[in-house]
């Protein structure tokens, strides 16, 4: 049974070198990004808010959109709950196997070849050696890399190294799986064949987490969403009611931007 519970969840990134001047310890609100503060105790360290107070529950058959302006702190979101980052403050309980389908190339070694890495990324989502071998032939299969399987990752193009992380991290239906919009890099067919892949997958994971820019997307894959803004939860609830404050905000944006001078 699959369970996701944040309380309190905070992330900040100090920034080192960062000047600091025009801080002045005070607030800098922008339009994008999280909430960038002045260090009280060093005047050469800024640190960024990406993530400020989250509280969240999801359970079977939960389906979340993640939406908000660029940096509000979607991407750093799925990083916590993909055990990629550590909060600065908060609990975070995930139970069931999760796979993240962003930042794919983690867990890969830029050296070692194909199949090497078809086992070193098995072995970072959690299957066991065993696992990987019954399902190494299939894995390979998918993704028609043929003898470049034999060489180093280092010489493969980036659309090489999607199709091998897809296939790898598609091998098995997690518990819960966490998406960043798009599946990066790949040519049509293999986007066709991912896509086909990920929809029968997606019909049998517990939990879904996405990020996405795209509300057609969200409305079409989440039963709940969440508008984030600077770090925060700002609106959370059924999908059509947090996408039309979302898109009423964005109105209101592109209004303003048209009478500024
Ligand atoms: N490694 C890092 N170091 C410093 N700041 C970071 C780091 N990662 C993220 N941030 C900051 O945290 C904030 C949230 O970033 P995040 O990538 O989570 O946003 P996002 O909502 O996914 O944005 P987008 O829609 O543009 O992908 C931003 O202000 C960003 O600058």
């Amino acid at each position: 049974m699959a369970f996701i519970q944040l309380e309190n969840v905070s992330v900040s990134f100090p920034v080192y070198s960062a000047s600091n001047r025009s801080l002045k310890n005070r607030l800098i609100q922008s339009a994008t990004g999280g909430q960038i503060r002045a260090d009280t105790v060093s005047q050469r360290i800024s640190v960024v808010e990406a993530l400020q107070d989250i509280n969240l529950k999801l359970e079977n058959g939960d389906r979340l959109g993640l939406v908000g302006h660029n940096g509000a702190g979607k991407t750093t979101l799925l990083r916590v709950l993909g055990g990629i980052y550590e909060p600065n403050c908060g609990q975070v309980n995930v139970e069931g196997a999760t796979v993240p389908l962003f930042d794919i190339a983690l867990g890969m070694d830029q050296e070692s070849t194909g199949y090497e890495n078809i086992v070193l990324r098995g072995l970072f989502l959690g299957l066991t050696r065993r696992q990987i071998k019954e399902r190494i032939d299939d894995i390979a299969e998918f993704t028609e890399l043929g003898d470049f399987l034999n060489l180093p990752i280092r010489t493969y193009s980036a659309g090489m190294q999607m199709r091998l992380a897809f296939a790898v991290s598609t091998s098995v239906v997690p518990d819960i799986l966490l998406l960043d919009e798009g599946i990066g890099a790949g040519d049509a067919s293999f986007l066709d064949k991912a896509r086909a892949r990920l929809h029968r997958f997606t019909e049998q994971v517990s939990i879904i987490v996405l990020s996405s820019h795209a509300n057609d997307l969200v409305r079409n894959m989440c039963n709940k969403a969440i508008l984030m803004e600077h770090g925060r939860i700002v609106e959370c609830g059924p999908t059509e009611e947090v996408l039309q404050v979302y898109e009423a905000q964005r109105e209101n944006a592109k209004d303003r931007s048209k009478q500024a001078p």
